[in-house]
């Protein structure tokens, strides 16, 4: 009955032409048809992960989670009806333009369009990437994650948690709330943060190589305004990614080195050492940035704070102890 991943992702845009460049170039997606009802990338042997249609926003269009069969959907559509949930069963045209076996859409408390789905089908041509990548991180995992920003956290994560059965990962307190979550060994494919208003903050796309993210941070840098953070890594995950602004409004975290968990044994924490070990800086390179991350690091180093890395089971590749990157800095003064 439960949700296995997130199968695909549906975006609306003003000008879908737009994403022709900037997902094939830069992401190195597949586009696979190109018509006037937009635009079909692939990322893997399936047929259609990322679809663009047009319309008269930017934005998120409809959340596809995936669920292993007919028996499983049929569940788990059960159990929104019981909740007094709306469901709708997709029809035969519908599951069709989705290129999925079955699929019932509703929507989560935010009215986000969420369509859980089985039998997503395959190609018969093997995925043919639109810049040199080694490829996507996807199967069991499912394409990425999405990161929706909600207006108050107990408007949708009732929904999500209790409902659809997502296991929490971790979650944040301050100075914001977030919340992760998972449906598989991806630590999260779905985060939701509590900015007051509802959106798509990003989409975050997994390489297979380092080199892969380090090239699409080359190419984005060639662009003006391209590049939304620099590279960095998570704390919670361990992902290493930057963040494109893409024509939609919203980001694309184009990341490497996620890790893997054990959704059975796995026990929800709270993270309190901030969202990256390193990097992810919004205004990178400008002097207003320089300026601030100094009087950040400086005043860390006089408040005498050590160690923000949190150390976590199952975290072999960090250290506990001193991180004395401060110090050199301050040295350097
Ligand atoms: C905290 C975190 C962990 C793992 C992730 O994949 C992930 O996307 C995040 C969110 C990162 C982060 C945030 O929390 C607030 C707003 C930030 C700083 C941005 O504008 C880009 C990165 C965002
Ligand atoms: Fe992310």
């Amino acid at each position: 009955m439960t949700i296995q991943a997130l199968g695909y992702v549906g975006i609306e845009a003003t000008a879908p032409e737009d994403w022709v460049a900037f997902g094939t170039r830069l992401l190195g997606l597949q586009l696979a048809e190109r018509g006037a009802g937009g635009l079909v990338f692939r990322m893997d042997d399936r047929r259609q992960r990322l679809v663009v249609v047009p319309g008269r926003g930017n934005g998120a269009r409809f959340f596809g989670w995936e669920v292993a069969d007919a028996a499983a959907l049929q569940a788990l559509a059960a159990r929104l009806d019981a909740a007094g949930v709306a469901v709708a069963w997709g029809d035969p045209a519908l599951a069709a333009q989705r290129r999925v076996a079955g699929l019932v859409v509703t929507q989560d408390p935010l009215g986000n369009r969420v369509e859980i789905h089985h039998g997503a089908e395959r190609s018969d041509e093997p995925f043919r990437p639109g810049r040199c990548i080694s490829g996507f991180r996807t199967g069991p995992l499912g394409m990425g994650h999405a990161v929706l920003t909600v207006p108050r956290m107990a408007d949708a994560l009732p929904f999500y948690r209790d409902l659809l059965g997502f296991g929490v990962s971790d979650y944040v307190t301050n100075p914001f709330h977030a919340t992760f979550l998972h449906v598989n060994p991806r630590h999260h494919s779905l985060a939701l943060i509590e900015t007051g208003r509802a959106g798509l903050h990003h989409l975050m796309l997994e390489l297979f190589s380092l080199d892969d993210v380090g090239q699409g941070y080359d190419l984005a840098m060639l662009e003006e305004g391209r590049v939304a953070t620099s590279l960095g890594r998570h704390t919670n995950d361990f992902m290493t990614s930057f963040y494109a602004a893409t024509p939609g409004g919203f980001m694309v975290e184009y990341g490497w080195g996620g890790r893997a968990i054990d959704p059975a044994s796995w026990q929800a924490v709270e993270m309190t050492s901030g969202p990256s070990l390193w990097g992810h800086e919004r205004r990178w390179g400008s002097p207003e940035m320089r300026a601030e991350a100094r009087r950040l690091r400086l005043k860390a180093a006089a408040d005498g704070e050590r160690a923000p890395v949190q150390v976590l089971p199952g975290n072999h590749q960090l250290m506990p102890g001193e991180c004395a990157w401060w110090d050199g800095l301050r040295a350097a003064e």
